[in-house]
């Protein structure tokens, strides 16, 4: 967090979540980062990594979903208009392709930015009301911690 410094607009409480896509494994703890700047998307995802490394991830080329020391995702980006960035690159996929799959992602998104829009996908309230992620979306538990 420090090493974003003012770039930082607002941060959800740290949340602890059912781990996703590969359920061999403890519980996760996330949050949503609200950030803006002069960056450009790729110079965000490369702030990101580095955060990463910094923090010793090392990668499971065996284990796609598995567990991680820290992991720092681009969810999605808008322009100086307020266009939502689009992206199919590889490196970087704008918006990330599976966001609208976890609550994970929505439930802290949502406790910062209830009015959010995930751009494909619309009002995150929505997809986490709705049939796919309402009950993924009851396990997210905030523990009171912050990032901060
Ligand atoms: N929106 C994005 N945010 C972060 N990384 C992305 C994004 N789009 C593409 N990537 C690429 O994905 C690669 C793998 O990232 P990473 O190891 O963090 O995936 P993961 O966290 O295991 O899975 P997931 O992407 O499903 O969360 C990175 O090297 C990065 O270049
Ligand atoms: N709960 C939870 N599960 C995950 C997470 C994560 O951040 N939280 N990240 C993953 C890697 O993409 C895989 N599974």
């Amino acid at each position: 967090m420090a090493s974003l410094g003012e770039a930082v607009e607002e941060v959800s409480e740290v949340f602890a979540t059912p781990p996703w896509g590969d359920p061999d494994q403890p519980p996760y703890l996330n949050a949503v980062v609200l950030a803006s700047g002069e960056r450009t998307p790729e110079e965000w995802l490369d702030a990101a990594q580095a955060i990463e490394n910094a923090a010793g991830r090392v990668r499971d080329p065996g284990r796609r979903f598995g567990p991680r020391v820290l992991d720092v995702d681009i969810i999605a980006a808008w322009d100086d208009a307020g266009a939502p960035i689009v992206s199919d690159d590889e490196r970087l996929t704008l918006p990330h392709p599976r966001a609208h799959l976890r609550a994970f992602v929505l439930v802290p998104w949502s406790s910062i930015q209830p009015e959010a829009v995930l751009p494909g996908h619309g009002r995150i309230g929505g997809l986490l009301t709705g049939p796919t992620l309402a009950a993924d979306a009851r396990e997210v538990n905030p523990t009171g911690q912050s990032l901060r």
